[in-house]
């Protein structure tokens, strides 16, 4: 599945280096894994990660799940190296951490061709900087890191994340602009499933894709609140006969439940049913 159709409802980060993690989430029902070495995995754990990771990623099975790897950034002892092991390793992506400008994209590019990049968004200066990430020629998904984005604004964790929303609207933005997926930042309460609905809620209401995870326990809500729900599906199916009969007669205009719905509507009504078919082939495969 290319990455326009792929759904990203849930994307799992699992520590590089914590084995039975890696083979747990063969099993796991999320749309993509990132396999971190960056923040996840202990100073003195990185180079044994590292090699795990590459080895795990030529031989193990992870079915239609996208794999990313996000590397340490190159400004560190490991980045290098990091990006030298992933050298023809098959995965769908590397994540790049704390990008601040398009030239930290290409001096990852510059290291690895043929692979798809993507940046994490979690730095000020990322943020001011998000519509010139996102044009990057090689780069094609957004995370939101919001835990170092939090620490760098030194803002408070609020339940309506207002502090965040400028940041998080910059990215969408600059996502949507340029065609590049975009997935929400973690919640950090992984035994908290109410807090975790709100925030994917209003993460799914404000354009995300989907939203990054910690645990598995968090699979379930991220995968139906970035589903289509079976009202909007309905309504999508009601829109488009509507719209056709409504063009039959030679209008431009139909009405649907007391709203109008011009061609505009139908490209959304359509794009939702395009992800519920994406996500069932998904569940299928
Ligand atoms: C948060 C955890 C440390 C909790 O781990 P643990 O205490 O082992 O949890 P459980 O005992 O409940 O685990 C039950 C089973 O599930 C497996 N497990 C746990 N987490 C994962 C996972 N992420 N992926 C796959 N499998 C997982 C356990 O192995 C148990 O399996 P089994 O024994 O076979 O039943 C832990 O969940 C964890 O380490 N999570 C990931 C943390 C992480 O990756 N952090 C970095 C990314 S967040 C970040 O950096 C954001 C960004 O950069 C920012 O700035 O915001
Ligand atoms: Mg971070």
């Amino acid at each position: 599945m290319d990455r326009l159709s792929h759904p990203w409802r849930s994307v799992l980060y699992i520590p590089g280096s914590k084995e039975r993690a890696l083979e747990k989430a063969k099993g796991l029902p999320a749309d993509a894994i990132i396999f971190d070495l960056e923040d996840a995995v202990a100073i003195e754990e990185k180079p044994r990660a590292r090699a795990l990771l590459a080895e795990t990623l030529r031989s193990a099975d992870y079915g239609q799940r996208a794999r990313i790897v996000r590397i340490n950034g190159l400004d560190t002892d490991w980045g290098r190296d990091d990006v030298a092991a992933m050298v023809g390793v098959p995965l769908e992506a590397i994540l790049i951490p704390k990008v601040n400008s398009a030239a930290d994209v290409q001096a990852v590019a510059d290291l690895i061709p043929d692979v798809d990049l993507w940046a994490m968004m979690e730095t000020p200066l990322g943020m001011l900087n998000a519509a010139g990430i996102a044009a990057h020629p090689r780069l094609v998904g957004m995370v939101m890191g919001t835990n170092d984005l939090a620490k760098d604004l030194g803002t408070r964790f609020r339940a309506d994340r207002l502090p965040m929303i400028t940041g998080l609207g910059l990215c969408l933005l600059a996502a949507r602009a340029h065609g590049v997926t975009i997935v929400d930042g973690v919640y950090n309460a992984f035994k908290d499933a109410e807090g975790l609905r709100a925030e994917c809620t209003q993460g799914r209401d404000m354009g995300f894709d989907g939203k990054t995870l910690i645990h598995p326990d968090q699979l379930a809500v991220a995968n139906e609140v970035f589903a289509p729900s079976e009202a909007e599906i309905d309504l999508a199916r009601r829109q488009i006969a509507a719209f056709d009969a409504a063009k039959a007669e030679g209008q431009g205009v139909a009405v649907v439940d007391g709203k109008i719905v011009e061609n505009l509507h139908i490209v959304t009504a359509q794009a939702t049913l395009a992800k519920a078919q994406a996500i069932a082939a998904l569940s299928a495969g």
